[in-house]
């Protein structure tokens, strides 16, 4: 597919602005910019660091794009701790993690609330990421593909078929989430193979194949290659590993289809 791979960085909790810049600076440092026409990096740091990533990105113009792991379904007014959907695109996110399974599970965030997440994104022009996954338990019964269909579904309620278009659609099944326990790239397609069909159906086979879905868990150089060497895999989520620059640097390269910086 013509399409660049998406690896964005999901850097959850973790470094403070000062931390976020070094981090950045590195990745920057890192990846000359040959990589770029050949793979879409972003970043998703706290709220607390976006505006210092911002400042970095565009005052020496860096290639990355960065993002925020989470928005409300509010446009602005009393939603304490909230924060809306244009402070982010003030802020020049070009991406929000929409349905996390940590929002889903710590935060209570049923698919409701996730689709209203995602239709505040894209008022504000923001791409959303929108999280899909099985725990465990479903995966054994053999219910995960229609779990993970269900919640994309239930996430794009409402959406105009264009609008789909401005949508990443990520799987991440939960039990690979920060275990090491990667899924296969065999079972990863399976589910991002069946989540592309869901969107062909219901938005037509253009949408669809414009889409990119991504798969998260437990992603690391060792194994993008493989990973996104898959008909379905347009990229990653990467968690843990997003905060090492040299292996994020490395697997961004690899994505890219090389060579190693
Ligand atoms: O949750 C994830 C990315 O959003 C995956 O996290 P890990 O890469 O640490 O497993």
């Amino acid at each position: 597919m013509a399409k660049l791979p998406l690896i964005a960085g999901n850097w959850k909790m973790n470094l403070n602005h000062l931390e976020a810049i070094a981090l950045a600076q590195k990745i920057a440092f890192s990846l000359p910019e040959k990589y770029f026409s050949k793979v879409e990096v972003a970043v998703l740091p706290p709220f607390t660091d976006i505006r210092s990533v911002q400042t970095l990105v565009e005052g020496d113009k860096l290639l990355f794009s960065y993002g925020a792991q989470d928005i409300s379904p509010h446009d602005s007014g009393a939603y304490t701790g909230d924060v809306s959907g244009s402070m982010l695109a003030k802020l020049g996110c070009t991406y929000v993690t929409v349905g996390h399974s940590e929002r889903r599970e710590h935060h209570g965030e049923d698919d409701e609330t996730v689709n209203r997440k995602v239709r505040a994104a894209l008022k504000h022009g923001l791409k959303p990421i929108l999280c899909v996954g099985e725990a465990q338990d479903l995966r054994e019964a053999g219910e995960h593909v229609e779990h993970c269909n269900a919640q994309l579904i239930a996430g794009l309620k409402g959406l105009k078929t264009e609008q789909v278009r401005d949508v990443v659609v990520a799987y991440e099944p939960i039990w690979a989430i920060g275990t090491g326990k990667v899924a296969t790239s065999a079972d990863a397609q399976q589910v991002c193979g069946a989540l592309r069909s869901q969107l062909a159906e219901k938005y037509g086979q253009e949408i669809a194949d414009e889409a990119r879905v991504l798969y998260g868990g437990s992603v690391k150089s060792a194994n993008i290659s493989e990973l996104v060497g898959q008909p379905d895999i347009d990229g990653a989520l990467v968690g843990g590993a997003s905060l090492q620059a040299d292996e994020f640097t490395k697997l961004c390269a690899l994505a890219a289809g090389g060579p190693l910086p």
